[in-house]
């Protein structure tokens, strides 16, 4: 029956607010911000932030690393809004908010870049403006460097671009002391050469998904056997780097033997990457088990280096 002239008009039909929808809502938004990689950038900037020979006030430690945090997820949002088009054609993303049409793409940059200015201004008036200049810096490296200029024009993208997950820990170290020292410099260094192995292990088994993106990862544009070979180089590389805390006089020798497992661990992953079983193109025959668990152990390595480097302060001050 349709509602009737003169009688009280009908009362628009509202429907019963929807908490489960409400809150996957809320969840696309949060999924904007990378959260799972988030935990790995707070760690180490945390850690940063704790090895500093200065000390902040807890809540100003507090404001440190949710701005860190902040300023991560920010760059992530935006790097999703700049990468819908591949994010849509590749497996692993496609179901993204914005990729899945649950977020509109300006929504999403507006979300960002709001998240991203105020991190850094939260970040520069509270704590310091070197830690601010140096959020900005690496935003603007992850959004700018790698996301807009490199990811689709080299396979070098992760290995340049890759800098900007490595800030973090000078982050925190800056925020506490206003400036930029050896230690939080031989930390970088830690992330910028533990960032190759830990992306090509997985792009091994994701090659599909780039090359359909047209995304020029190494895979893609050098094969699987050379991914294999520059994944052992860097390994070989890092395992060395993760004992400099220790060369260097900031970390102890518990620190020094956890550090030589890891290294040690790393390394066995990526040998066993490197011979994984292959056909002549290096295209794995086992299902790239092998790349598949050095992926893992990459984030076992550097979470639980950087949780020895703070068990190493906080044990012996
Ligand atoms: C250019 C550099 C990097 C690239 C291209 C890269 C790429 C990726 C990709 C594609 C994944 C797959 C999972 C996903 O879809 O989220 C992943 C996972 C992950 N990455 Fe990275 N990554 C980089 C640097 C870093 C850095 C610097 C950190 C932290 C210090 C990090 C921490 C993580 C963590 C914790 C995961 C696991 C997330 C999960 O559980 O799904 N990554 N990375
Ligand atoms: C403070 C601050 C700004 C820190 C930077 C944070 C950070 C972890 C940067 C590393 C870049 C990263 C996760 C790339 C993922 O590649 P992608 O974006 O190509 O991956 P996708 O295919 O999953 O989108």
């Amino acid at each position: 029956m349709s509602a009737t002239k003169g009688g009280s008009a009908p009362l628009p039909f509202v429907p019963a607010p929807d908490t489960a929808a409400d809150l996957s809502e809320v969840g696309d938004w949060i999924a904007l911000l990378k959260p799972r990689v988030m935990t790995l950038v707070v760690f180490t900037g945390a850690i940063g932030l704790l090895l500093a020979p200065a000390r902040l006030h807890p809540v100003l430690a507090l404001t440190a690393i949710l701005c860190i945090a902040v300023g991560a997820g920010a760059a992530g949002a935006i790097n999703m809004w700049y990468d819908r088009d591949i994010d849509l054609v590749m497996r692993r993303t496609a179901g993204r908010p914005i990729p899945a049409g649950r977020i509109a793409p300006e929504a999403a940059l507006g979300f960002g870049a709001t998240l991203a200015v105020a991190s850094v201004i939260v970040m520069g008036l509270a704590i310091n403006w070197v830690a601010g200049a140096i959020l900005a810096l690496s935003i603007g490296f992850y959004v700018f460097v790698y996301t807009m200029w490199l990811k689709r024009r080299t396979p070098q993208n992760i290995v340049i671009g890759g800098a900007a997950g490595a800030f973090p820990p000078v982050l925190g170290w800056a925020a506490a002391t206003g400036h930029v020292g050896l230690e939080p410099l031989v930390l970088f260094a830690i992330v910028f050469f533990w960032t190759p192995p830990h992306f090509w292990s997985l792009s091994l088994w994701a090659h599909g998904d780039y090359q359909r993106a047209g995304v020029p990862m190494l895979p893609v544009v050098a094969g699987a056997r050379e991914t294999r070979r520059q994944i052992l180089l860097y390994t070989v590389l890092l395992a060395p780097l993760g004992l400099a805390p220790w060369a260097l006089g900031f970390a102890g020798p518990g620190y020094a033997v956890v550090a030589a497992a890891l290294g040690a661990g790393f390394l066995w992953h990526a040998v066993a990457v490197w011979r994984d079983r292959q056909d002549e193109s290096g295209r794995s025959l086992t299902g790239d088990a092998p790349a598949k668990r050095a992926f893992r152990f990459s984030l076992i390595y550097l979470a639980v280096l950087f949780a020895a480097l703070a068990a190493d302060r906080l044990l012996l001050g």
